[in-house]
């Protein structure tokens, strides 16, 4: 798939600019603070509602406005063009898909965008909840029953939680219903999430084999939230004074992790930072050849800051599998990165929030 025109207003320093995109390679390039990063945080908006930098989403609106937005036309490998729009108005967020209002979950689920940028490396050094973000993405575009049932289970874990933290007394019987709901959600969960990583895993070891070929055979593991021997029904009730003491569930999906381990490098202690960001990449870039392989057709591929994160012969390989795949990429930097400068890309120069292509 790929963006054909970007339209971003009120979002950080771009007040209101029009980004037209061709297939293939776009680099933005201009000065610290000119707005580059905030190009790719409007393409990440439509695929996750969320942006890839940490912080409040009210940070996203521009200083002294009172709505965002984010346009865009979205070609598919299909030929077929969808029209999404993404706003927010004071704390309310809107998605409209070719006119229509849509959920959130709707165009999030038109539109995949991914993105390897400065602060990646926390999937691999950071904590359980950027992993359970990465993974819960891929699931929610390759199996059409986990939006059901994982937003049932954050119910239901909104409701137990707050029963744990009432001020009286609460009887039992408040608590049962709750906790069947998770137990029942959270194996449905559970099995999708295993399932995914087992079909991630070839793409996994096909990218760090690529790119981290020193650090020999790549192992994953997986941690569903609670003891593999238990039933997560009989654990919520025996467990449930522990859970009234701490004020929250401390057991169950929300809880989920895993990890990627190498035959040279155990422990993610022995990575070198370095090595972090490119095991992040190699996680980012097998999630887009699974969405590839599964849905026909590339994710929209964001390369933040793409010189100062990588050297020179990761930058060209990364950029050069990308561009024989189809993938429409979007790289930004202080300057072109040298790396790219042999092959084609559409350039722009981002200076103050405003984007100009240079011929
Ligand atoms: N809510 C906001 N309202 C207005 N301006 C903002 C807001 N949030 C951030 N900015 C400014 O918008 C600009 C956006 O920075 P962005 O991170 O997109 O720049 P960049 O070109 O990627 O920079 P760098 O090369 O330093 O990473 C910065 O100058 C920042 O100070």
């Amino acid at each position: 798939m790929r963006l054909e025109s970007l339209r971003i207003r009120g979002l950080r320093c771009l007040e209101d600019v029009v980004v037209p995109l061709q297939p293939g390679v776009s680099v933005f390039a201009g000065a610290n603070g000119a707005g580059k990063t905030s190009i790719l945080e409007a393409a990440f908006l439509l695929s996750h509602a969320r942006s890839f930098r940490s912080g409040a989403k009210d940070a996203l609106l521009q200083r002294g406005a009172d709505a965002l937005s984010v346009f865009a036309e979205l070609r598919h490998e299909d030929g077929q063009v969808r029209r999404l729009g993404l706003g927010r108005q004071g704390a309310r967020w809107e998605a409209r898909m070719d006119g229509e209002s849509v959920s959130l979950s709707e165009l999030v689920g038109e539109c995949a965008v991914v993105c390897f940028e400065p602060g990646s490396h926390a999937l691999i050094a950071g904590g359980a909840e950027e992993r359970r973000r990465y993974l819960d993405w891929g699931v929610f575009h390759v199996e059409h029953e986990f939006i059901g049932a994982w937003r049932r289970y954050q119910r239901a874990l909104k409701q137990r939680n707050s029963l744990l933290r009432a001020t009286s007394t609460v009887p039992e019987a408040l608590f049962l219903p709750w906790e069947a709901e998770l137990d029942t959600t959270a194996a449905v969960i559970d099995h999708l999430r295993a399932l995914y990583l087992a079909t991630l895993r070839p793409h996994i070891e096909q990218a760090m084999a690529g790119l981290l070929p020193e650090l020999g055979a790549v192992e994953m593991k997986y941690r569903r939230g609670w003891a593999d021997d238990a039933d997560l029904g009989e654990l919520l009730a025996s467990q449930r004074p522990r859970d009234l003491a701490r004020g929250h569930t401390t057991m169950g999906s929300h809880r989920a992790d895993w990890q990627i381990a190498f035959e040279h490098a155990p422990q993610r202690e022995h990575l070198s930072r370095g090595q972090e960001k490119l095991t992040a990449l190699g996680c980012v870039l097998a999630q887009a050849a699974l969405y590839a392989e599964r849905r026909g057709e590339w994710p929209i591929v964001c390369l933040d800051d793409l010189a100062s994160e990588l050297d020179r012969p990761h930058q060209a390989a990364v950029v050069e599998q990308l561009r024989s795949a189809g993938a429409q990429v979007f790289v930004t930097g202080t300057e072109v990165p040298e790396a790219l400068q042999a092959g084609p890309a559409q350039v722009f120069h981002v200076e103050q929030g405003s984007i100009s292509p240079l011929l």
